[in-house]
């Protein structure tokens, strides 16, 4: 079928939004907290990305989506930062998480009696292919304890927000979604698109 058409105050996207991830515990979070606020379709794919400052990373990630879907994407990419190691590992906590394991982040912090850290999520929205990103940051503020709660994404057991005595894996989902990185930031999106004033001439159900 013919692509959806958007109207962005007089800028015409050829296609609805497409949120990137190759993480589908993210895209369940981004659904449950966007709900019908913004239409948008996903699209799994594990994005190469570069090292660097977040921001930087996430603007990257997004520049290389809008490429590959050739239209308007949102991409996200989430750090654990530990205040200790000056913001490390921040965007690589995949790999350390995936190497050395909650235990082994615990273990980074042993020498340090600050276990403080935040988590920080950044989407980038870039609305097509050579369009200059932008960005939109969330962070909730915690420390790292020793795993608690259900093993089911990534290092939500080992961080407990400040003001909690509950890892974000302890939490009821509701609850992580109303304080989480993540919520903060999804809050900006949706604030960005009710200002830009985005409104979608074809029921975006309909795309391909
Ligand atoms: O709310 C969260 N609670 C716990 N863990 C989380 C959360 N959000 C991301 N994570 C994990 C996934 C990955 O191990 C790393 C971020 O890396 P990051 O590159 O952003 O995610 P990813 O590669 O899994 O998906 P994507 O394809 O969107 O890049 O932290
Ligand atoms: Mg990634």
């Amino acid at each position: 079928m013919s692509a959806a058409t958007a109207v962005v105050k007089g800028l015409v996207l050829s296609r609805p939004v497409t949120f990137v991830t190759g993480n589908a515990k993210k895209l369940e979070e981004v659904r449950t907290i966007l709900g019908n606020s913004i239409p948008f379709q996903s699209l799994k794919l594990d994005l190469p990305e570069r090292q660097g400052e977040p921001e930087d990373i996430s603007k990257e990630k997004a520049k290389i989506a809008a490429k590959e879907v050739n239209g308007p994407v949102l991409v996200e990419d989430t750090c654990l930062c530990f205040n200790a190691l000056e913001g490390l590992p921040g965007p690589y906590v995949k790999w350390f998480l995936q190497k050395i394991g909650h235990e082994g982040l615990n273990n980074l912090l042993m020498a340090y009696e600050d276990k403080s850290a935040y988590a920080l999520c950044i989407f980038s929205l870039a609305l097509g292919p050579n369009m200059e990103p932008i960005t939109f940051l969330g962070k909730t503020a915690g420390k790292i304890v020793p795993a608690k709660g259900p093993n089911d994404f990534g290092w939500d057991p080992v961080f407990q927000p400040d003001g909690y005595n509950e890892t974000y894996a302890e939490m009821p989902k509701e609850e992580k979604n109303k304080i989480s990185h993540r919520s903060k930031a999804l809050s900006l999106v949706k604030s960005h698109f009710a200002e830009a004033g985005y409104t979608f001439q074809t029921d975006m159900t309909m795309a391909e």
